[in-house]
């Protein structure tokens, strides 16, 4: 359709008259914030002037009592008001920028006339609040701007289904206050202005979509039924975009129920946090909360034990064997003896901890503990034995076999504590406690003689008495002292977890201890039965290979507070089981982004700590890299979670980030990639610059990073394999550069447009301009297991992507694709 020089001055000057209108209404907010602000700022000053404090009677307390709660209302009202006027005001800066970018002409069935509806990332009326200037994105007529093309359309609302013709489907970009690019579109949501988005440089945080969604993804974003979404979508379709927008389109859709508070994404690392933080505050919402699956571990589990991270992890699984301490490569690998055993064994132990499998173990080991096997530490006080492991298993064993674990350790702590206090009373006369009365100093003195007083105040002791006055000065020290104990206590210390969860990687689990009588029931000795245990016991019945070395690796770790990532979640999982499972109630809505990368424990786990949340589950098979990654579908282990009633897909087929020369190319890296569509972007082939020595690498690399800076590109990154590679990468081409040259680790929170060297794992979920693979060889990714990372590796370029390969090329690079890459 082609626009008339009559269509740019009618929609120009529209903008010019929204404009206008919108700056008279920042004027006016303004005002009003500047207003409000002063009244608080007064109110705050004066607070106590305008309330009248009497409390002579009871009325005139009372009285004073409501004059204060009336200022208190008095003055939050105003801290209300301003808050929602500066956010009214901060919206509509960001709206005046670019005040829409989309039109459509809506005639509704039965109607003769068809309205202009024109959205923006948020609505603005005119003055007399009875007309809609810009429709919010997220109304429910504005999903005809996604889903449809112009003919027949139908759009839902609360009330119901309305349908009607679309008569035009117009694009904008405006920017200050004039249109730059006009188009009226046909059947998609015109691929010209997509073109134009896509081919813009990345950027160090990503951007908002919200004018150029695409049908498939607007499924995503304002799907409302299924509990659990999961979008199965290639690199680079857009899944983190959509929902990103979904998160925007909840807040809006529910905003009276739902709050920015009560969403949690979970996102592959920090570095990632930090490049989606800026998409909601750019559509005017709050950011929901962002964490990393490791650093919820960290916060459980931190305090007690040195916790592997999932980085360290997969470097072992890459690394081991194939490059030494400093990243040299070492020629062969050539798996040894023990090594290669060891080795072998994590992964193995990795597979089988992170299955349901190991999961059903942990629950028939709770239920094991109802019965036998239960494991405390002593209670001791200084270096005293106050409570044995034993005895403290006879007790937990004397209660009702029927009450939870949970709840039996409930009733141990009371009784604990209660024995602590009988404790205390035969510590009375040792000499410590003597010793450290006779060392107290006269201000600690004194502060015992009014804690005392305190306490013992109206009990008939007094501090006349010597005799009496050292008993209690002796309680008060022992108490003092105690109370590290008491508080252990309370936090269920007594319990053996390390001992618990070791239990289950000994081979030998103890057959004579699994004979030991249980008593049933308590109290009465008439009563007590006695029961003794099938003695044949083991909590691995199906034991995977390896066996006797992961349980040796794992009794290791454990005897060194260490816990190796596999290990961290069956851990925290049983420790829940024992003492209580933590959940979290407040949570509505969890985002798990690259969930391909949890292992089915994790999500179960997850399911379990947020009882009452919908989730979104963001993945891509061809991108699992880590080893305990299903071997049969992202989605299998997703969807049991919930089942196939309460579970919906969405699969996403089309990559927006690359090039179709890009997509072309990568595709054919994985099984099954023909299935993977382009977007209609043209740009140059991949390279493959094939280089004998390490010396040659690096100042073609410093070369090739020349060229692109020329090219005007703004981000580009160096992914090498390993971090220990990265390291490497870094120290011999940062003095080869003019430009400054980032590391980006593990421990990096942000990372800044321009050139940085990064290990292929932390380039999870970002993006840029060009990339360089470091070394793409056979040497380095030759494993079947390291495909996925040099897929992952190679989709993170938008416009550019070379390969250097020291040495052959990697295998993943097959014959079928000599076509879809040039060599140099
Ligand atoms: N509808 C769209 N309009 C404009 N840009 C889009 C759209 N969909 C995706 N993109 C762009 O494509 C790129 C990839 O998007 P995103 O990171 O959300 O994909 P992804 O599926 O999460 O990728 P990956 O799994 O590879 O990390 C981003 O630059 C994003 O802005």
């Amino acid at each position: 359709m082609n626009l008339t020089e009559q269509d740019w001055a009618d929609e120009e000057q529209r903008v010019q008259e929204v404009t206008a209108k919108m700056c008279i209404r920042m004027t006016g907010l303004e005002d009003q914030v500047g207003k409000v602000q002063s009244d608080v700022v007064e109110i705050r000053k004066h607070y106590w002037d305008e309330v009248t404090m009497d409390l002579s009677t009871t009325e005139d307390a009372a009285e004073s009592i409501a004059s204060m709660r009336q200022q208190a209302e008095v003055l939050s009202e105003r801290e209300r008001t301003h808050r929602q006027a500066t956010a009214a005001l901060g919206k509509l800066k960001r709206l005046m920028k670019s005040p829409y970018f989309g039109r459509i002409d809506f005639m509704e069935r039965e109607e003769r006339q068809g309205e202009a509806i024109y959205l923006g990332i948020s609505a603005f009326l005119n003055e007399q609040e009875d007309h809609y200037l810009v429709y919010d994105w997220r109304a429910p007529i504005s999903s005809l701007y996604y889903d449809y093309a112009p003919g027949e359309v139908a759009f839902t609302t609360p009330n119901g289904m309305v349908e009607g013709q679309m008569l035009l489907k117009r694009q904008f970009v405006i920017r200050d206050s004039h249109i730059q690019l006009m188009f009226d579109t046909g059947v998609t949501i015109g691929d010209e202005l997509l073109k134009q988005v896509l081919s813009r440089s990345s950027d160090a945080q990503m951007k908002t979509i919200v004018a150029t969604i695409q049908k498939e993804q607007n499924r995503i974003i304002r799907n409302d039924k299924a509990r659990m979404l999961i979008v199965q979508g290639v690199a680079g379709s857009g899944k983190t975009s959509a929902a990103l927008q979904r998160v925007a389109y909840l807040l809006y859709k529910h905003r009276d129920q739902l709050s920015s508070d009560q969403m949690v994404l979970f996102s592959p690392n920090p570095l990632f946090n930090n490049y989606v933080s800026t998409v909601l505050p750019e559509l005017g919402e709050e950011n929901m909360q962002q964490t990393t699956y490791q650093a919820y571990l960290e916060h459980r589990l931190g305090e007690e034990f040195d916790v592997e991270d999932s980085f360290t992890q997969l470097e072992y699984v890459l690394a081991q064997g194939r490059s030494s301490e400093n990243g040299e490569r070492i020629e062969e690998f050539i798996p040894h003896g023990d090594e290669e055993y060891a080795y072998s064994a994590r992964l193995s132990g990795i597979h089988y901890k992170s299955s349901l499998e190991f999961l059903a173990v942990i629950h028939a080991y709770q239920e094991r503990l109802m019965y036998a096997d239960m494991l405390f530490n002593p209670i001791k006080f200084r270096e005293k034995e106050v409570l044995s492991a034993a005895r403290l298993v006879e007790r937990f064993y004397s209660y009702d076999p029927a009450i939870r674990l949970p709840n039996r350790l409930e009733l141990m702590r009371g009784w604990i504590l209660e024995q602590l206090e009988l404790f205390a009373e035969l510590e009375l006369e040792e000499a410590w406690v003597e010793e450290e009365i006779e060392l107290l100093s006269s201000e600690e003195y004194h502060l015992a003689y009014l804690r005392l007083r305190k306490l013992e105040w109206g009990q008939g002791d007094t501090f006349d008495d010597f005799d009496q006055e050292r008993v209690l000065l002796a309680r008060d020290v022992i108490k003092e002292h105690l109370k590290p104990v008491r508080s252990a206590v309370k936090r269920l210390m007594f319990v053996d977890l390390r001992g618990l969860y070791g239990q289950l990687f000994r081979e030998e689990i103890r057959e004579e201890e699994t004979m030991h009588e249980i008593k049933v029931g308590q109290g009465n000795p008439i009563e007590n039965q006695v029961r003794p245990m099938e003695n044949q016991w083991s909590p691995i019945e199906n034991k995977p290979p390896y066996w006797s070395a992961i349980c040796e690796r794992t009794l290791k770790e454990l005897a060194q507070a260490r816990l190796a990532y596999e290990d961290a979640t069956p851990f925290l999982y049983m420790m829940e089981a024992v003492c209580g499972f933590q959940t979290n109630g407040a949570v509505r809505h969890v985002i798990i982004d690259e969930a391909q990368d949890y292992s089915p424990f994790q999500l179960a786990y997850l399911k379990r700590l947020f009882p009452r949340c919908r989730m979104t589950a963001l993945g891509d098979l061809n991108q699992a890299i880590y080893s305990h990654a299903s071997a049969y579908s992202v989605i299998d282990p997703i969807a049991a979670l919930y089942g196939p009633e309460q579970t919906e897909v969405i699969r996403l087929h089309r990559s927006y980030r690359s090039t179709r020369e890009l997509v072309e190319f990568t595709r054919g890296i994985v099984p099954g990639g023909d299935a993977i569509e382009p977007f209609t972007r043209g740009g140059a082939k991949p390279r493959v610059i094939k280089v004998s020595d390490r010396g040659s690498l690096h100042s073609l690399l410093a070369a090739e990073i020349d060229r692109l800076l020329g090219e005007g590109y703004a981000s580009i990154a160096i992914i090498a394999k390993t971090a220990s590679e990265s390291k490497l990468a870094h120290q011999a081409l940062e003095p080869q550069l003019q430009v400054p040259l980032g590391l980006i680790t593990k421990h990096s929170p942000t990372f800044e447009s321009g050139v940085l060297v990064i290990p292929s794992y932390l380039a999870k979920g970002v993006e840029f301009d060009a990339v360089l693979i470091y070394d793409g060889s056979r040497h380095q990714y030759g494993h079947e297991n390291e495909r996925k990372l040099f897929y992952t590796a190679c989709t993170r370029a938008m416009h550019e992507l070379c390969i250097f390969s020291l040495g052959e090329l990697t295998g993943f690079v097959g014959e079928h694709l000599t076509d879809a890459y040039d060599w140099v």
